[in-house]
């Protein structure tokens, strides 16, 4: 039976690690702030958004949160960036995404100031991570990494194959797997037998985000799987990408959901923000 591995734990541990640094930035009168800006009433993203509010006070993080109505136009949504990129207090700018129809998400992704995109996705940042002097990385990459980290999984010529070629997920953990010197294959919905690419994997990154879409059987004997994917089945239950039960037959470890890459992600937000605290103190 596969280790499991408990991003619940690791996650914890790390946050204790930045509220130790935070109360150290403390002492030279910088306090880490976050801005988190919702448009609508999505009720999953009000959850996110108040599971990030409640992390960021328990690590000593000055967090402000903009609720705005989801008919906000798009100039009113520029105009709170363009405030918050000039407010000294803030050292991240998160814009909960997916946004209203009608504002053009790219271009609101663009207004952040990238010294101050704790998300990393401005392109500004796509492109530092891709030519390989990341100054953001995006935070649920970033935890996938920091849980193969926390294993002692060394990626060093290894197969990994990533399912799913998001902006925020599949396109940047491929590349972070890469400056790690593994072999990587970015495969998705339309790549021709899945299985058998899966099978391949040494290390899968699962984050097509359909319910227990890749099955147990398909995972090679060994492999280290993380599962992105957290899909609501019903009114409460949440499943990953991967069929557990089964792949935890034949996987060495493998991450659970919800539990695993999850509270990673909030982990790796915290993170960035002290991160850019302390460039903002000439630390780095
Ligand atoms: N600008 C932006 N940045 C984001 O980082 C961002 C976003 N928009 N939009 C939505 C997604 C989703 N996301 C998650 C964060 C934490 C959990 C998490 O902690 N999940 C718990 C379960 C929570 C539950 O019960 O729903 C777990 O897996 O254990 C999941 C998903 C961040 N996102």
């Amino acid at each position: 039976m596969a280790e499991i591995i408990d991003g619940k734990a690791i996650a914890a541990r790390l946050r204790e690690e930045i509220r130790q640094e935070v109360l150290r930035l403390g002492q030279k009168k910088v306090t880490p702030g976050l801005a988190v800006v919702l448009v609508g009433d999505d009720p999953a993203s009000r959850v996110y958004v108040s599971m990030k509010e409640k992390a960021c006070a328990e690590a000593g993080i000055y967090s402000d949160e903009y609720k705005l109505p989801a008919d906000t136009s798009e100039q009113t949504l520029l105009e709170l960036i363009d405030r918050l990129n000039r407010d000294e207090r803030i050292d991240g700018i998160l814009v909960q995404l997916p946004l209203p129809d009608h504002i053009d998400e790219s271009k609101i992704l663009e207004a952040i100031s990238p010294q101050k995109d704790v998300d990393g996705f401005h392109p500004y940042n796509v492109g530092r991570l891709a030519t390989g002097n990341p100054l953001f990385k995006p935070c649920t990459p970033y935890g996938v990494m920091k849980m193969l980290e926390a294993i002692d999984c060394d990626l060093t010529g290894k197969e990994v194959v990533v399912v799913g070629r998001s902006n925020i997920v599949g396109k940047p953990v491929a590349l972070m797997c890469l400056a790690r010197h593994a072999t990587v294959t970015l495969c998705h919905s339309r790549t021709r037998d899945l299985a058998e690419v899966v099978g391949r994997a040494d290390v899968l990154i699962a984050a097509v985000g359909r319910p227990e879409l890749i099955r147990g059987e398909w995972i090679k004997e060994g492999a280290v799987v993380i599962d992105v994917g957290v899909n609501r089945v019903g009114e409460k239950k949440l499943v990953g990408d991967v069929e557990f039960a089964a792949a935890s037959k034949r996987a060495s470890a493998i991450t659970p959901v919800p539990g695993g890459v999850g509270p990673m992600t909030i982990t790796m937000l915290l993170y960035n923000t002290l991160e850019s605290a302390r460039r903002r103190a000439g630390e780095a």
